[in-house]
């Protein structure tokens, strides 16, 4: 019975004559032994009747908590119709529904009321955790503070590692840090799991994350943090507190940079520009914005721009209007981009139409910020205008899909950060893929793993985001596509790991000498879920 109660052992009624007979299962289960094939057919069946995503997400999760093999099986083989589910746009309602939808607990939660005993607690865990996801739920997606509730996100990210990339769903650890919450709603919800308290801040925060920091890993030597949906104040500090002294990176920061780079390479192969002439203009100027508008910056660079043109080449709108020089309080990752010699504009419109940006990235979490008004401005002002709309979940993106490709008049190099359907204008028919750090950090891990790595550095993402635009083939271009198809998502990943690991073996941060075939190296330690 206890077989059949463990998710990472239990095949339900796979379980075959032998095994029944052997493992004292008979009677336990029906007669009839299934392939697995089967029951995933089942699953799929049952999940189609589902009239809600959100139906569709609790029966995926509760199929994950009955029998993992199996719900890792549905989820690499049909991933277009599963990660949707799992990950964003339902995740994101999932996690605001977390406490109404609550079964089994997944994950670890840490709460500041365990100061003092993180390391005695982290030992609970059964498993030997190699990669932990970590969130403090205060910018989840971007549906604000969450608190405890964020904790489908480390929960999505890790099924994501599991798929995408073959990372062994028991070296994963998803973590919720419980340091209460400052959204009125949950603190009076009746169902809200997390603690009912407003948010800890200041040193009381930063003492007690340093104890969760040093308490992990020492409780699992040489383990991966990936820090998941930190607010922007949190995030950029702990990023750059850890990460020469630990094996730590920022997903948000860092994994989001390497995919929309990867979408930009994308983008000039149709228009035939060049990175380092591009104007990008970005909606946002957080953790998103900064990240990728450091390491546009870089890949500039490398195309052999002086750093201050390349900066100069990137710009930022916050809340209070474009980013420039003089501006009074500007937060520390927005200066590289307060460039001098800009008079103050106070609206987006009106920074595209001073700045004429051949590209435009979205990622302030505003839905519908780019208005047919700013689509046509930027198809007048280039054939092929680049238009990223990354915030998430779908109800934040900055345009849909086809409103891109509609006001651009087909034209718009488009990449979303939640799916869309393709779209069909004028008998053309565009299939536009997400630009989405799910690109990135399945295969940033798993390479990060495989090579034990000390550190993951941000030549690691570089070489990621070339990794993924060599992934992208001419057909792929053709429909309008600026990254590879999901299914291809493993293979993809592999190639991202070995780009990674290699980094990590000529920097001399593996632990141990390279192998002579670094991608057999990934591949020999990646999960394939059969019984
Ligand atoms: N596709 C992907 O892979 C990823 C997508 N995202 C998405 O990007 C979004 C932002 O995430 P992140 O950068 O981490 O969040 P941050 O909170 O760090 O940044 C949000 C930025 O948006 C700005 N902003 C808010 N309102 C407006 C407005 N009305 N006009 C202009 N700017 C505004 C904020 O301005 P101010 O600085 O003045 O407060 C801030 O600079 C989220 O929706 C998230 O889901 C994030 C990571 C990955
Ligand atoms: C995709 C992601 O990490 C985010 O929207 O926060
Ligand atoms: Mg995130």
């Amino acid at each position: 019975m206890t077989l059949l109660r463990d998710p990472l052992l239990n095949k339900g009624t796979a379980f075959t004559e032998s095994e029944r007979e052997a493992l004292g299962l008979r009677g336990l289960l029906p007669p009839c032994v299934l392939t697995m094939e089967t029951q995933a057919q089942r699953v799929l069946t049952n999940l189609r009747t589902l009239p809600t995503d959100l139906e569709k997400y609790v029966a995926l999760n509760a199929l994950h908590d009955r029998n993992e093999a199996l719900f890792f099986r549905v989820v690499v083989d049909n991933i277009d119709e599963i990660q949707p589910i799992i990950y964003t746009p339902t995740v994101g309602l999932a996690c605001q529904k977390y406490g109404l939808i609550f079964q089994r607990p997944r994950g670890m939660f840490i709460s500041s009321r365990d100061r003092g005993q993180i390391a005695e607690i982290l030992k609970n865990w059964p498993y030997p955790a190699k990669l932990i996801v970590v969130t403090d739920g205060e910018r989840i997606l971007g549906l604000g503070d969450l608190g405890a509730n964020g904790m489908g996100i480390p929960v999505g990210k890790l099924s994501l590692y599991s798929a995408c990339a073959g990372v062994h769903p028991e070296l994963c650890l998803p973590i919720v840090l419980d340091v209460g919450t400052n959204n009125e709603e949950l603190l009076n919800d009746p169902y809200y799991l997390g603690l009912r308290e407003r948010r800890l801040t200041g040193e009381a925060y930063d003492s007690f994350v340093d104890e969760f920091m040093q308490a992990a890993r020492k409780t699992f030597p040489g383990v991966l943090i990936q820090f998941e949906d930190f607010a922007n104040h949190s995030a950029f500090k702990l990023l750059h507190k850890y990460r020469d002294e630990a094996c730590v990176f920022n997903d948000d920061i860092q994994g989001t940079a390497a995919v929309a780079l990867a979408g930009l390479f994308s983008a000039l192969r149709v228009s035939g520009g060049k990175l380092r002439d591009q104007r990008i203009l970005f909606l946002g100027a957080g953790e998103a914005a900064t990240g990728i508008a450091d390491l546009v910056v870089s890949a500039m660079m490398a195309e052999g721009l002086a750093e201050a043109e390349a900066l100069r080449r990137n710009w930022l709108v916050d809340s209070r209007g474009l980013v420039v020089g003089g501006r009074d309080g500007l937060s520390g990752h927005k200066l590289r981009y307060a460039h001098a010699g800009q008079a103050p504009v106070a609206d987006f419109i009106t920074a595209i139409n001073a700045l004429k940006p051949t590209a435009i990235i979205g990622v302030a979490a505003v839905g519908g910020a780019f208005t047919p008004e700013v689509l046509k401005a930027m198809a007048e002002l280039n054939e092929q205008p680049i238009v990223f709309a990354l915030s998430n979940p779908t109800s934040k993106a900055e345009c849909s899909a086809e409103d891109a490709y509609r006001y651009t008049e087909g034209r718009a190099l488009f990449a979303c950060g939640s799916p869309y359907d393709p779209v069909t204008l004028n008998g053309r028919t565009f299939v536009p893929r997400q630009g989405n750090n799910s690109y990135i950090f399945p295969g940033v891990g798993l390479g990060v793993i495989a090579s034990r790595s000390r550190l993951v550095t941000d030549e690691m993402f570089m070489a990621a985001a070339h990794t993924l635009a060599d992934c992208v083939g001419k057909e792929d271009l053709a429909q309008g596509s600026l990254y590879p198809a999901l299914p291809r998502i493993r293979e993809v990943s592999v190639r991202i790991a070995a780009a990674v690991a290699d980094v990590a073996f000529q920097r001399g941060l593996a632990d141990g000498p390279a192998p002579n075939d670094v991608k057999a190296l990934v591949q020999s330690q990646m999960y394939e879920p059969h019984y």
